[in-house]
């Protein structure tokens, strides 16, 4: 199998000395798009924190295509193409869509015609000041400013905060289309999950900061009663001691 984009090998994390993601393993290979699942406070957020070199592990490692990033700063794995949408977010009221483009993100030049390939009804709205868009167009413009800095893995943290379930289901495909165009991986947080499986490859469930079960996205969309029951902790086990549930591994003779 190639070198996978992403990989996450055995990764601890703490913002103290007591870890809130423990021995966490995962990958993103080319192409691919992989969730993130979980309860809230199960240490989605701190995985991909991790991820962006804005937090140390306490042990394991984060390799991007192959190279452990342990020695890189948060701008130079960013500039080297392992980007997480985050303050994209944000918008400057007074600015235009378009003036949103000429502005850099942290030294990186944005090329608008990527979002505006994935957006186009961003396009028609370039002259408008970004104060008057919607909540969906403002996240339609922060993706589209991400996709800008044509990332080779792109995170995303809930995509859906504050949207209508109706715009995720707009905006999420465009992830999917973005992975299979580029041949880019996307590791994505969501807590609309049937939907961010519908375009996932692969998902991995953390409960607690332990893995409790990861699988094909297909199957774990078929199967809600064992994804409902990995969020209450009643799958593979619940900690650490445990093994987590592997569906591949499980469905082989
Ligand atoms: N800066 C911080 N300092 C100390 N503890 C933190 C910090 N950020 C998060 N935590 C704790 O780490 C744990 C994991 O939090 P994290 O935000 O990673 O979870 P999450 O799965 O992303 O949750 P949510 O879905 O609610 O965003 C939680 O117990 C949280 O309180």
């Amino acid at each position: 199998m190639s070198t996978p984009l992403l990989e996450l090998d055995r990764l601890t994390l703490g913002y103290t000395s007591s870890p809130v993601v423990r021995d966490l393993s995962l990958q993103v290979g080319a192409g691919q798009v992989i969730s993130l699942l979980g309860p809230n406070g199960a240490g989605k957020s701190t995985t991909l924190r991790a991820c962006s070199r804005l937090l140390d592990p306490m042990s394991g490692r984060v390799l991007f295509r192959g190279v452990d990033t342990a020695d890189l700063s948060a701008v130079q794995v960013a500039r080297q193409g392992l980007v997480q949408m985050s303050d994209e977010r944000s918008v400057f009221r007074a600015l235009t869509v378009e003036e949103h483009f000429k502005l850099r993100h942290r030294g990186q030049r944005l090329d608008k015609t990527v979002a505006y390939d994935y957006f186009p009804a961003l396009a028609k709205l370039a002259k408008r000041r970004t104060g008057l868009l919607s909540g969906g167009e403002q996240q339609m413009l922060g993706l589209g400013r991400a996709l800008a800095r044509r990332p080779e893995v792109l995170m995303v943290d809930e995509l859906s905060l504050g949207l209508a379930p109706v715009i995720v289901q707009r905006l999420l495909p465009i992830l999917r289309r973005y992975a299979d165009e580029t041949s880019s991986g996307v590791l994505l947080i969501e807590q609309h999950v049937q939907m961010a499986l519908s375009i996932s490859d692969h998902a991995y469930v953390l409960v607690h900061g332990d893995l409790i079960l990861d699988g094909p996205a297909d199957q774990l969309a078929r199967d809600r009663h064992l994804l409902t029951a990995s969020y209450m902790g009643e799958s593979g086990g619940q900690h650490a001691a445990s093994e987590p549930t592997n569906l591949q591994d499980a469905n082989k003779p």
